[in-house]
């Protein structure tokens, strides 16, 4: 099966439409006012109407509360509503009976120990995504920085899932090979500046990310 690629934090309708020609599966749409990818609920309406029908939307939010979170789904009308926060398994239930949405639940990952809490979560959520932890006192995600990749290798989950966390065009082909992953989100890899996607790195990371390889000497060992 093909890899699933989700670019992440899109807010410009360039950035969009280059992530539906390189092939991108989804494309989501930050509600985190403290992040620079952050959308007011009209902006994310018009990218969302711009984008329907061609890619899978993704609504983002972290520990927000009902009220904006009904905002945020009723401007996008996702596919999917991506939890990257600490919401709990019950919250999380709450949230998908509530709202009738498909759901990805983001963990923060250093060490094989940070994969626990994700069994909890099997008959809730849809996807599961991993992604590296926030520096301290930090939004919880969109910082460009990677974890261990060789953590994920081996492990069975029961939903699919995606690696997240300081990819690039120049490391999503050997994270690819190493993690195991069969599919992966980027977002600040694909920006020249925090919040400005930029149209060649995302089709790079695209051709990247699906045709993996690992240099000569790796691929040795
Ligand atoms: O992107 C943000 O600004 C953000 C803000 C608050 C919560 C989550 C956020 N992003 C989550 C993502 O899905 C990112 O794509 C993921 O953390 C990977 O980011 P990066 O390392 O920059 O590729």
């Amino acid at each position: 099966m093909a890899l699933l690629v989700k670019i992440c934090g899109v807010n410009a309708s360039d950035s969009a439409d280059a992530a539906v020609r390189a092939g991108a599966d989804m494309v989501g749409l930050v509600f985190h006012p403290k992040s620079p990818r952050h959308l007011s609920f009209e902006a994310a309406r018009s990218l969302a109407d711009h984008l329907r029908g061609r890619v899978q939307l993704v609504t983002l939010i972290a520990d927000a509360d009902d009220e904006m979170i009904a905002g945020a789904l009723a401007a996008v009308r996702p596919d999917f509503l991506q939890l990257h926060g600490r919401e709990t398994p019950e919250r999380a239930a709450a949230l998908k009976s509530r709202f009738g949405v498909q759901l990805i639940k983001a963990f923060p990952i250093a060490s094989a120990a940070d994969f626990a809490p994700v069994a909890a979560f099997t008959d809730i959520a849809d996807l599961f995504l991993f992604d590296a932890k926030a520096p301290e006192g930090l939004r919880p995600g969109g910082h460009g920085v990677a974890f261990d990749w060789q953590l994920l290798k081996g492990r069975a989950f029961p939903r699919p899932w995606l690696l997240a966390g300081g990819l690039s065009p120049a490391n999503v082909g050997r994270a690819v090979i190493l993690s195991g992953a069969p599919g992966v989100d980027v977002s600040s890899g694909v920006e020249t500046a925090p919040g400005v996607k930029d149209t060649h790195l995302i089709a790079e990371f695209l051709s990247a990310a699906r045709n993996p390889k690992l240099d000569l000497e790796e691929a040795r060992s």
